[in-house]
């Protein structure tokens, strides 16, 4: 991410809304924003492919049999709407997967969401970067993904319906078919 460029326009922005960026208080805003979007979009520097492979540490499932499906849930995310770079907020993402032959250490499901999050996303595609990404980390067909979100571009401005939130879910291989295994994220 190109911090430099971000500080640049950061100020641009402050001007352009009416503010004086040498006041005291928003002289270093331009360099704090850029560190706190490099923090919170870190998920942009890289592809789904490359998140698989950074958090896809698995053990055999020989030694420990499993073969049911694996669910995770109430993962909690942030994320920014792609149209109004609005903040997603009280996120839960449930995650489902049945192994085959080897399984993912736990908190690198939670570390996929989270990274898939750091970008601008709709909450459908990041179900879909998240089921994506499991599905190569633990090499299996069968993934689900059930999130549900606030969206503050929905609760805060424009229609303000502060008590919406939206549920979405992406289902690959058997869970496309298998209510058992669809009502198992809920
Ligand atoms: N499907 C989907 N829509 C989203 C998501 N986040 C924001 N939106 C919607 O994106 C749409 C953008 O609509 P536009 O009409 O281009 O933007 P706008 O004029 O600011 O619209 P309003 O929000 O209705 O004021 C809005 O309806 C948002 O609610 C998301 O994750 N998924
Ligand atoms: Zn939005």
């Amino acid at each position: 991410m190109d911090k430099e460029k971000i500080m640049f326009h950061i100020k641009g922005l402050l001007e352009a809304i009416g503010e004086d960026p040498e006041r005291e208080g928003l002289k270093e805003t331009p360099a704090r924003v850029a560190n706190m979007l490099a923090e919170v979009l870190e998920g942009t520097a890289y592809t789904n492919h490359e998140i698989a492979e950074m958090f896809g540490k698995t053990f055999t499932s020989e030694d420990i049999d499993a073969d049911e499906a694996i669910i995770m849930k109430d993962i909690t995310v942030f994320s920014y709407c792609e149209h109004h770079m609005a903040l997603m907020y009280d996120m839960t993402v449930n995650v489902g997967y049945i192994p085959r032959g080897k399984v993912l250490g736990l908190s690198k499901i939670a570390r996929i969401c989270e990274m898939a999050a750091k970008r601008l996303q709709l909450q459908e595609k990041l179900g879909r970067d998240i089921a994506e990404i499991i599905s190569e980390a633990a090499g299996t067909p069968d993934v689900g993904v059930k999130i549900s979100g606030c969206h503050s571009c929905m609760t805060a401005r424009g229609i303000k319906n502060a008590s919406s939130h939206t549920e979405t879910r992406t289902y690959l291989g058997t869970f496309k078919t298998d209510s058992d295994l669809k009502k198992l994220l809920d």
